[in-house]
């Protein structure tokens, strides 16, 4: 051994541990393919009022490249609108990985889908009215940091939009993360069995990505962002598609994916989209589409107008239709999107953005460790369903439209 024996005994004896540290047994509350996370206190000090850590146990042993370039990225980014690593802990027995955050009781995917099951039992969830437009300047405040630092997300999507909860000093502040799950697929075109049996969805993939672009570019963070820009207003994800069970092919086009696009946006023509034909995919889209004739009456304008009463004049719509332009050269940078009239007009965006409103959310459920082996009905079930994330997924919202709802929200 390199180093002298004496002196490496010493170092291990006074290393802190992990499990010295934090108090984590049977407190999980994500699993997937990049490790799992469990919701800690500090053993230190006992007293509830503390913050809450999110300790994430990193999949595999040692040093791998994803655990690399984790730690590499995030301890130079600091941002209060991007995820901040506190702490990496190297466990030398096991050559475990731990990394130590500020925890996050909400996400933008569990929130939604408690907006839509509440509409659904016609119990409304009563939200502030700058809500929207607070999550929104935030994750363009976010991105623009990231974005300025040349760092791409490239899987921005309700379920990476962290919102911090009524426990913690920084109440209602949206934090941009990455679960890490579509983190295997760099390149838009490694075949997506071959990660992982968690089907991903392609509900925020911009349509350059699904006609075989081969590079991530800031372009396409920008129409994710108009995705769930749309998610928030209407409640569902606006270019949903269903999920065939396994995705066979390694090619990133995805036909019923493009189908649902079009069918929202209306077909983009040679003015809309200068560089369209030079796109890989282009032959495969004249093959299945032909000169899309039968998008030509579809509209941004049109579906939001008719489905959801939006108003085509409104600022709010058109930073929606500025996000979601089909050409990416014609999308904002996440500057000019912040300095859209939108986010100048009242209500003007808050730092919190449940302002004083209670949090209507639950709690993460912690997840048993039982449900982690394979037959556990759970897992059948969101297996079977093409589940869209795993971690999303342990958390599957309890339907409130049971009796006992609580009249009064509690955080
Ligand atoms: C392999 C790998 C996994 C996740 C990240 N990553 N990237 C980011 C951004 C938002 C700064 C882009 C955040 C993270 N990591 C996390 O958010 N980790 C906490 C939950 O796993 C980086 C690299």
């Amino acid at each position: 051994a390199w180093m002298d024996a004496d002196f490496r005994r010493q170092l291990s004896a006074q290393r802190e541990r992990v499990e010295d540290a934090f108090e984590f047994e049977g407190r999980k509350v994500g699993r997937g393919s990049y490790g799992q996370v469990f919701k800690t206190k500090p053993r230190s000090c006992a007293d509830a009022s503390a913050g809450d850590y999110a300790l994430k146990q990193i999949e595999g042993s040692g040093l791998s490249m994803s655990a690399c370039r984790e730690i590499a990225l995030l301890r130079e980014l600091k941002h209060p609108n991007v995820i901040s690593l506190k702490q990496v802990y190297l466990a030398h027995e096991t050559r475990q990985i731990w990394l130590l955050f500020d925890y996050a009781e909400h996400d933008l995917w569990r929130m939604i889908n408690f907006h839509a099951s509440a509409k659904k039992c016609n119990s409304q969830v009563s939200l502030p009215p700058n809500f929207t437009k607070s999550i929104m300047h935030q994750i363009l405040c976010g991105i623009h940091y990231l974005h300025s630092n040349w760092v791409l997300h490239r899987d921005l999507k309700p379920a990476n939009i962290l919102v911090m909860g009524a426990t913690s000093p920084e109440r209602g502040r949206v934090k941009i993360a990455d679960l890490g799950l579509a983190r295997l697929f760099h390149q838009p075109l490694t075949p997506l069995t071959e990660i992982d049996p968690v089907v991903v969805t392609f509900w925020y993939r911009a349509p350059e990505l699904l006609l075989g672009a081969r590079h991530y570019t800031k372009a396409i963070d920008l129409w994710a962002i108009g995705c769930i820009m749309a998610e928030l207003i209407t409640d569902k994800p606006l270019f949903y598609c269903k999920q065939e069970e396994d995705i066979k092919t390694s090619s990133p086009y995805n036909r019923d994916q493009l189908e649902r696009i079009f069918s929202v946006m209306g077909f983009p023509s040679q003015q809309d989209w200068r560089d369209l034909p030079h796109l890989p995919k282009y032959g495969d889209l004249v093959r299945n589409f032909g000169t899309g004739q039968q998008y030509a009456r579809f509209s941004l304008g049109r579906h939001m107008s008719r489905s959801f009463g939006m108003s085509e004049t409104s600022s709010e719509f058109r930073l929606l239709s500025r996000l979601l332009a089909m050409d990416p050269l014609r999308r904002p940078s996440a500057r000019e999107a912040l300095e859209d009239r939108y986010f100048l007009e009242e209500p003007r965006p808050a730092a919190d953005v449940f302002n004083d409103f209670d949090i209507p959310y639950g709690k993460r459920d912690f997840i048993s460790d039982s449900s982690d082996n394979k037959d556990d009905p759970a897992r059948l079930h969101f297996a079977s369903r093409g589940r869209h994330l795993a971690v999303a997924s342990q958390q599957q919202q309890r339907p409130i439209c049971s009796q006992q709802l609580p009249h009064r929200f509690d955080s």
